[in-house]
């Protein structure tokens, strides 16, 4: 699978924007130091090194762009500077033809576009390396957006993977900070990524999730506009919805024209956000400014509008817990309490000492307080923590990275907007809701609801089996002599047993009762 021509390539242009001295430099051993040097001949790097690694990405086409994108959201592994450039990558392609984009619509479909819309645009509307988007009518006169996935992806993606897997091998044994950088580990969760980018009807299934989630009730439903999906024209390679009309979010100038608030918009935005994580347990995770939109229409004007449901994340109550309990603690400055929370929950080996996991923790977060609270990044304090509890031996789930990833994201967009936003303000009552509900009356009675099922179940055996069990034939005559003994303390007992059994279950089924009525 793997082309050695392609590798060659790769080398060459790595070598010729001197990437070797990203990775390679202070490198030990004879051979490559010998090769590297014959290598360097002639050439001189002469731009930062974040511009010479975008440009090499640039010309290795757009599976390595795309790499390039990812990787400028590991900030916890790469400098800045260098995340900064490759923020910069942009992957807009030329589109592939129309014909071809009709015949892999016809073949996924079984029938011919004429017979299945009313109209198909012949020109894409937009055209990324996976995918293209089109804009068509149905016969039912409903307009939607065809995305077509680019013929031949699942190949080209699997020969350039297995590609960076060598690469990201050799650089593991031979770079000096190789191990550090984990490059097997940042290809394994590209190659992850790109696969399930790859399987629109997984996107599908993600946009309607979405959609069910903001569209539930009434209060949400003014929040994100998130687009129907139309079944009947999806397949594993095209993904058909309901058509939005809006400007992308990073269009302030023509958004304020046409009467758009601002500040509220930003605010909106980390509400959305807020509510999908805490609210959901389930995210939109690729939420750069090309994917969020601002309704243009007057009914709608200013709502928010959601595309592109490749990446989500889902989060457990588990990890909701870590988070807000992390979050509130760290306003709090009890870093004692994040320290604890990290050792209760099993997150850092027992064994760890609270203290220096306390002290570890406040060396990272004290240096935020000093600026107001309103200019903190919860991203980078996420960010920071995970960095301090990877120094104790701890995993981070992946479902938390992107959550970290996804929050500096919302963050850029929301203080992009309103430089004043402030973040904690919006997102504390969130926070403060989300732990009342768990932790009050209201997160008991919905645990007791969720259960209420099992519950109904059990409960009608219970005097059967406090029967059983105090009447139980088994027991040796031995036992029975000594039980005679205190037979009467236990017949007392007993009955007193069977009347608080009694009055429980009574009082539980009550309370179930109440509560699935
Ligand atoms: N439902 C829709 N209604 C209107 N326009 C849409 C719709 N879906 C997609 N588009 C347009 O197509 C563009 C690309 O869509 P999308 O982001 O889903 O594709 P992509 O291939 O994943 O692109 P990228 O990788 O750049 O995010 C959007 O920015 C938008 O302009």
């Amino acid at each position: 699978m793997m082309s050695l021509p392609r590798l060659l390539r790769i080398m060459l242009i790595a070598l010729r924007y001197r990437l070797d001295e990203l990775v390679l430099s202070g490198i030990d051993h004879p051979w490559a130091v010998r090769l590297l040097w014959v290598a360097r001949l002639g050439s001189r790097p002469t731009m930062a090194r974040g511009m010479r690694l975008r440009l090499a990405l640039e010309s290795l086409g757009p599976i390595f762009v795309k790499f390039g994108q990812v990787l400028s959201t590991r900030r916890d592994l790469i400098p800045p500077d260098i995340a900064d450039e490759l923020a910069l990558l942009q992957d807009r392609v030329a589109p592939f033809p129309s014909r071809e984009a009709a015949a892999l619509v016809e073949a996924a479909l079984g029938a011919p576009t004429g017979q299945l819309f009313a109209h198909f645009e012949k020109d894409p509307v937009a055209s990324a390396s996976i995918a293209q988007v089109h804009f068509a009518v149905l016969h039912d006169g409903r307009h939607v957006a065809v995305k077509v996935l680019r013929p031949g992806m699942l190949e080209v993606i699997d020969k350039d993977l297995s590609l960076m897997r060598v690469l990201a091998g050799l650089i593991e044994r031979l770079a000096p900070d190789g191990r550090r950088l984990k490059p097997r580990e940042v290809v394994g969760e590209f190659d992850k990524h790109l696969h399930d980018e790859l399987d629109l009807l997984r996107e599908a299934a993600n946009c309607s999730q979405l959609r069910r989630n903001f569209a539930a009730d009434g209060e949400r439903k003014d929040l994100l506009w998130v687009p129907e999906v139309m079944w009947d024209y999806c397949a594993s390679n095209v993904f058909t919805m309901e058509r939005m009309y809006g400007i992308p979010v990073s269009q302030v100038d023509r958004l304020r024209a046409l009467g758009v608030d601002i500040p509220t918009l930003a605010r909106t935005g980390v509400e959305i956000f807020f509510t999908q994580v805490f609210d959901d347990g389930f995210f939109h995770a690729d939420m750069h400014p090309g994917n969020i939109y601002v309704s243009d229409q007057p009914a709608t004007l200013g709502r928010y509008i959601a595309l592109d449901f490749g990446i989500v994340g889902s989060l457990s109550e588990f990890d909701k817990n870590y988070l807000a309990q992390n979050f509130l603690a760290f306003f709090q400055r009890d870093y004692r309490r994040v320290a604890r929370l990290h050792i209760e929950s099993g997150w850092v080996p027992a064994s760890t000492r609270e203290e220096e996991l306390e002290g570890a923790v406040r060396a990272v977060c004290e240096p935020y307080f000093d600026r107001p609270l309103a200019e903190i990044s919860l991203g980078q304090v996420l960010l920071r923590l995970f960095q301090t509890s990877r120094r104790f031996n701890v995993e981070i789930q992946p479902q938390l990275v992107l959550l970290q990833k996804t929050l500096l994201n919302v963050e850029g967009l929301g203080r992009q907007l309103d430089p004043q936003l402030d973040l904690w303000k919006t997102a504390k009552p969130y926070l403060e809701r989300w732990m009342h509900q768990r932790v009050g009356l209201k997160g008991i009675r919905k645990k007791l609801t969720q259960e209420a099922a099992q519950w109904s179940q059990w409960l009608p055996e219970f005097p059967r089996l406090i029967y059983a069990q105090l009447s139980r034939p088994d027991l040796s005559a031995a036992v029975l002599s000594e039980l005679q003994r205190s037979r009467q303390a236990r017949e007392q007992g007993n009955r007193l047993l069977v009347a608080l059994t009694g009055v429980a279950a009574v009082a539980l089924g009550v309370a179930l009762w109440a509560l699935i009525r």
